[in-house]
């Protein structure tokens, strides 16, 4: 291997993609089981330059012959340099989080400042913070010990403002995970996540919910890239990368979640997206057929509504913790929070809504079989479409035009959510 990254799990890492796009050099994701291995790899020096994650920052340090004094500083490498045989260790992730809180607008002076998390990256985090005259810098770890706080204790704090989770809590494929109830802090003003897979952590959703300023940890992850690439290459790469790089990925990763009435369109508009978007397709009914091995009207009886439900709330979360598809739902989905969470975390959620007079009663949908039945239906469910929104688009024209509203809006939702 010439370039890459090394870790203990890196099913969820995007580097790849983004440093062959920063340095049109090939970039392996190498996974080593334990510290032996990480150790063994390190000794070897059969590498140009790699990146360093989770857990391996410490001992990446140690493993170096020189240490940059920002990274010797903060005790975390997570980019390491093989010049000649001996190896030069930096810390990227110190400026990437910079950039990354500044672009949110975040701010640390004078703020109280709890880290979820006591690894690497909380000592990167914990300079960034205090090197931006942060008040105090609290730590919150599952044990609770080691100078950290419990996450009970954690929030009997009711001075913290700013959250900064540096765990891999909720990070794919460990989807939904959270530790924090963050009502529990009165003065909260910002949240931030370091994960970036899924894109909206379990944590970062209940911050959207209370309205308060979030950032989760993509453009930190590019932003580190670029950086790292930088040493890689010995070449300068100018700021704008890091936009550019984001916004291209984000595109690519974002799911494309359609919801609404049945027969308004959802799977056959799905199909379309999916081939003018360039993404894979899963109709999440058609799943559910598959993993049933029957029909959905055979699943599925008014009144009998519990188990299909559970079902659809499995296979729901199960395709929503991945990225770079178009999902095209069960008319139902909406009917469980929890699915339209987990729908959000990585997609931009499109309503499909379809003139009542156009949409078809019968059919293989057993909720829906006679026009009474189906208005009833959209009585119910039309407030909860636009709820789990993040668009409508009116499926009222011909069938490629409103396939091009669609991939449009996707488009909008996406920039307006880095405006
Ligand atoms: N704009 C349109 N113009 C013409 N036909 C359309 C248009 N939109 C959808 N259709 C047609 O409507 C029918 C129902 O669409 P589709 O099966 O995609 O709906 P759905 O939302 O997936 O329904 P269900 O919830 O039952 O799975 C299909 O025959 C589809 O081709
Ligand atoms: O998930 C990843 O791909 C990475 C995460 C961070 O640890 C970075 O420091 C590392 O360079 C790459
Ligand atoms: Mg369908």
């Amino acid at each position: 291997m010439e370039y890459g990254l090394i870790g203990q799990k890196l099913g969820h890492s995007f580097s790849k993609p983004i440093h062959e796009a920063l340095g049109g050099y090939a970039y392996d994701l190498v996974p080593l089981p334990d510290e032996d291995a990480a150790r063994a790899f390190f000794a070897s020096r059969d590498f140009r330059a790699v990146n360093v994650t989770i857990p391996y920052k410490q001992l990446a340090l140690a493993a170096c012959d020189e240490v940059d004094e920002k990274a010797a500083a903060i005790g975390a490498v997570n980019t390491v340099i093989n010049r000649s045989g001996r190896l030069y260790g930096y810390n990227t992730d110190y400026a990437g989080f910079a950039y990354m809180t500044k672009r949110a607008g975040i701010a640390f002076q004078n703020r109280t400042v709890l880290l979820l998390g006591t690894g690497g990256t909380s000592r990167t985090v914990t300079a960034v913070a205090r090197d931006q005259g942060a008040k105090e810098v609290l730590l919150a770890s599952r044990s609770g010990k080691n100078g950290a706080l419990s996450y009970e204790d954690a929030m009997k704090r009711k001075d913290v403002e700013v959250v900064v989770n540096v765990s891999p809590a909720g990070m794919y494929p460990n989807n939904g995970e959270c530790l924090l109830d963050l009502t529990a802090f009165p003065r909260l003003e910002a949240v931030a996540d370091v994960v970036y897979n899924p894109f909206h952590t379990a944590l970062l959703q209940q911050a959207e919910a209370l309205g308060v300023r979030c950032v989760n940890g993509l453009s930190m992850l590019v932003a580190q890239a670029k950086y790292a690439a930088e040493y890689f290459t010995d070449k300068k790469i100018p700021d704008g990368e890091i936009e550019s790089i984001y916004r291209d990925l984000r595109a690519k990763q974002a799911n494309l979640v359609l919801i609404g009435m049945p027969s308004c369109g959802k799977t056959s508009l799905g199909k379309a997206c999916a081939k003018l978007l360039g993404k894979r397709f899963v109709d999440l009914d058609a799943e559910i057929e598959r993993q049933e091995g029957r029909p959905i009207s055979q699943i599925l009886a008014p009144g009998k509504e519990t188990y299909f439900r559970d079902v659809e709330s499995r296979v729901t979360a199960r395709f929503a913790r991945e990225s770079g598809q178009v999902l095209s739902t069960g008319g139902g989905v909406v009917l469980r929070e929890e699915n339209v969470a987990a729908l959000r975390q990585n997609g931009v959620v499109v309503y499909i809504d379809r003139p009542l007079q156009d949409l078809q009663p019968g059919g293989a949908r057993p909720l829906s079989q006679s026009r009474q039945a189906l208005e009833a239906q959209y009585a119910v469910r039309a407030p909860l479409y636009q709820k789990a929104c993040h668009a409508k688009v009116n499926n009222d024209a011909p069938f490629y035009t409103v396939a091009d509203r669609v991939k449009e809006r996707f488009y909008e939702v996406l920039d307006c959510e880095r405006a």
